[in-house]
């Protein structure tokens, strides 16, 4: 297996090859013959499909995005597109060629997920399609849209994920799935009440997490947590259950959305054309294997998983199933969806297969290897399992590009029926003494780590399947560095014989990722007086639970921004095993204290942030500190100019505005009743303002200003400048301009958070 890097292939753009584009590297020539000769081995398609499909990979990609966000904010975003910007591109020519507008991607609920066929060529020379073009540009930066592929939209979907499960994400950087676990858990956000579920988004790669803080910070929800791990690692936390009882927690639902060869994205990763080999599935396999284990063990009985890949490859998928279905010894069950997403063109999973060695000989069997360095370096768990039909391995789904004009992907949906671990049986309402239990989680450890077999050599996995607005260099993950102690005569069932495990070189018990230390989140007491404070000030109702606020504790930013968490974070929070947790980010950002901590006189001493606007609005009991603007100059005046001054509204916005205090506010809009366009729903809009002596400030950043204006005014962030004579301030993000203008002291250091 090779130790190439995909970070390695730029040294290939040198030179004067003659397939150069001119830009300084070459052309990918978009043909692998080793590629193409492995899968027609593999039987993965018919023959007479097989060309179909390999004439596909060869071909670009559609621009595919999903509207995200609130509810309430992903169909109005909708309804823009659907009504206003898509009746304005029917048959667009460009060089003599007609153009589709971009379609709802038929399979995807609500009309939440889109197609764009049109090239990126086409894109710039149509007016219609580079208005589009911009208006998703802007709504990507704000966070609404989130670029990702089609297939990638899969998983998430056949969860049913339902607004009271704990949801685990095992491998969720850099989020898009998770954003739509976290969209899931929200469903009934109308009905204004924090869902009582937990969704826990891991990653194993440190600043891969912090990527999931970016990816769900649109959606605010105080019930999300990322955390960096293993997958297989995540720790057994200990946390009160609804009755009071401290039980290992488990989840309803989880997700294991594996490290993979990443074949299935050809048509976007281009180079993986120069640098396929199989040799990489091979190394990942036992990786895969474990996570999906920890998976099985964290899944309540009752609950549902999901495993998933970005690959073609039957060893980092039909393999890994049978061989977690065999260590699980009937706790879970491979489930038929076959009815669910009836519109989504799918294959079934493969029952047989066959593992490629070096010399490029296709084996069926770990028997067919003679060669005893050969046989150890194959992880046995590779090759097809004797009872494949009992599995159901054909309830898998395999999604090929040619199928729908596609990246390709891999799922399989499963139940756990049965009992696997201490923890099962506890629920189950079996009497375990603590000593036991104990000991039950060690074992379901160790087996974990003694999964067996495979390459330990440095796997590169082309972690692009992700379209996000954030590009991302290729991962490179040393499975070497991600393997347990092998202990495979150990494992239960284990395929491998005793005697090659026994000449097996002891390696290192396998570490967990290293803490990075982050500023602990600290449950604050409910009767904290800065609480008390905040109740009154904005009138919060008083039955809104006060013991669930958090503090970042920080030296540096001691008390500073006050956090908000649900019931469900709480109660993690709460564990008495929080020190194993890796918590990289919680709870929603409501406030950020204004001025000095000692300056304890002041009138306003905490200033709203956006962040936390939609869930405060909701429980406020008056409106003490709101504003309703119906002027639709006054809504331009406060979105286009920079901090202006009380005096340029209208009268009557002038004599509220003159009736309130200095400090924090809601400003409240209701834009369909102002315009009467361009959306066809009632449009209420809240904003978060500092009312300073003589002036005020809308407290968002430019991004989500520009996103207003091209909705409400119907012009972009460009457009606003020419066309208004004013400048959209674009230095100021959310930091910048919270300063109140009327208090500006040292400026980063009043909105210093620990985040
Ligand atoms: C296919 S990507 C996940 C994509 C993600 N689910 C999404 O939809 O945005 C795989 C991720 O697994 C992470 N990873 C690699 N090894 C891991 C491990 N042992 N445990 C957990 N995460 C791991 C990588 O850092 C990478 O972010």
């Amino acid at each position: 297996m090779g130790r190439k890097s995909f970070r390695g292939r730029k040294g290939k753009s040198k030179g004067s090859d003659p397939r150069s584009n001119g830009k300084g590297y070459p052309e990918t020539v978009k043909d692998n013959a080793t590629f193409k000769a492995y899968y027609k081995n593999q039987n993965i398609l018919p023959d007479e499909e097989f060309d179909e499909f390999y004439s596909t990979l060869q071909t670009t990609l559609p621009t595919t995005f999903r509207i995200t966000g609130t509810r309430s904010n992903a169909i109005q975003l909708r309804e823009v597109i659907q009504n206003v910007l898509v009746p304005s591109m029917q048959s667009i020519e460009v060089d003599g060629q007609t153009y589709q507008p971009p379609m709802s991607i038929p399979w995807y609920p609500d009309n939440l997920g889109w197609q764009v066929n049109a090239p990126r060529t086409v894109l710039r020379r149509s007016q219609e399609f580079s208005k589009f073009q911009k208006f998703i540009v802007s709504e990507t930066e704000a966070g609404n849209i989130s670029r990702q592929e089609a297939v990638s939209m899969v998983p998430p979907l056949l969860m049913d994920i339902k607004p009271h499960m704990w949801v685990l994400d095992m491998c969720a950087a850099p989020g898009s799935k998770t954003a739509q676990i976290i969209e899931a858990v929200h469903a009934n956000d109308l009905l204004n009440e924090i869902p009582t579920g937990l969704v826990v988004a891991n990653d194993a790669d440190y600043k891969r997490s912090h990527m999931l803080v970016h990816q769900s910070k649109r959606l605010q929800s105080p019930c999300f947590m990322a955390t960096n791990h293993f997958g297989q690692q995540i720790p057994t936390m200990h946390v009160r259950d609804e009755n009071g009882k401290t039980v290992a927690w488990q989840f309803d639902r989880v997700l294991c959305d594996v490290p993979c060869s990443g074949d299935g994205t050809l048509r976007k990763n281009e180079m993986i054309w120069n640098d396929w080999t199989q040799g990489q599935a091979l190394g990942l396999h036992r990786t895969q294997v474990q996570i999906f284990l920890r998976g099985a063990q964290l899944t309540k009985v009752g609950g549902r998983i999901v495993y998933s890949t970005c690959s073609f490859n039957p060893i980092e998928n039909e393999a890994v199933v049978a061989e977690v279905l065999r260590l699980t010894n009937g706790a879970l069950e491979l489930k038929d969806v076959s009815h669910e997403l009836p519109e989504l063109k799918r294959k079934p999973g493969l029952t047989t297969w066959k593992v490629m060695n070096k010399d490029g000989e296709y084996l069926t069997s770990f028997d067919d290897i003679k060669e005893k360095r050969q046989r150890f370096r194959f992880p046995a768990s590779a090759f097809p399992p004797e009872n494949a039909e009992s599995m159901h391995l054909e309830r898998c789904l395999r999604i090929y590009p040619h199928q729908q004009n596609t990246g390709g992907f891999f799922v399989a949906v499963f139940d756990k029926v049965k009992p696997l671990t201490a923890a099962d049986r506890v629920h189950e309402g079996n009497q375990i003494d603590a000593h036991e239990i104990q000991q039950s989680e060690t074992k379901e450890e160790e087996l974990v780590e003694a999964v067996g077999g495979g390459d330990d050599e440095e796997v590169t996995t082309p972690q692009a399947e992700e379209q996000t607005t954030t590009s991302l260099p290729a991962t490179t993950i040393t499975a070497a560095e991600e393997t347990a102690e092998t202990k495979m005569d150990e494992t239960p069932g284990s395929k491998r014989p005793a005697e090659e495990s026994n000449n097996q070189a002891k390696k290192k018990q396998k570490q967990d990722v290293p803490k990075i230390q982050e500023a602990p989140f600290q449950l604050m007491a409910p009767d904290n007086p800065d609480v008390q404070k905040l109740t009154d000030y904005f009138g919060i109702d008083p039955k809104f639970p006060r013991d669930q606020y958090i503090l970042r504790c920080e030296e540096s930013a001691k008390n500073r921004t006050i956090y908000y968490c649900s019931k469900s974070v709480k109660a993690v929070l709460e564990s008495k095993d929080l020190e194993r947790l890796h918590i990289v980010n919680t709870g929603v950002r409501l406030f950020v204290r204004q001025g000095s901590l000692e300056d304890s006189n002041e009138i306003a001493p905490f200033r709203l942030t956006a962040d936390g606007l939609p869930l405060l609005e909701r429980v406020l009991v008056d409106d003490r500190r709101k504003i309703a603007i119906s002027d639709e100059e006054d809504l331009k005046t406060l979105l286009m100019k920079v901090m202006p001054i009380i005096d340029t509204f209208s009268k009557e916005t002038q004599e509220k505005l003159k009736n309130l205090d200095v400090g924090s506010c809601i400003f409240e809009f209701d834009v369909a009743k102002a315009f009467n366009k361009p959306l066809n729903k009632s449009l209420s809009l809240s904003l978060p303002i500092w009312k300073g002596r003589s002036s005020v400030n809308v407290l968002i950043n430019k991004h989500d200003k520009r996103s207003l204006c091209q909705r409400i005014f119907g012009v972009t962030g460009s457009d606003n400048d020419n066309t208004n004579n004013t400048k959209v301030n674009t230095n100021n993000d959310v930091d910048d301009q919270s300063k109140p203008q009327d208090q500006q002291t040292s400026a980063s250091k009043e909105t210093t958070t620990a985040e």
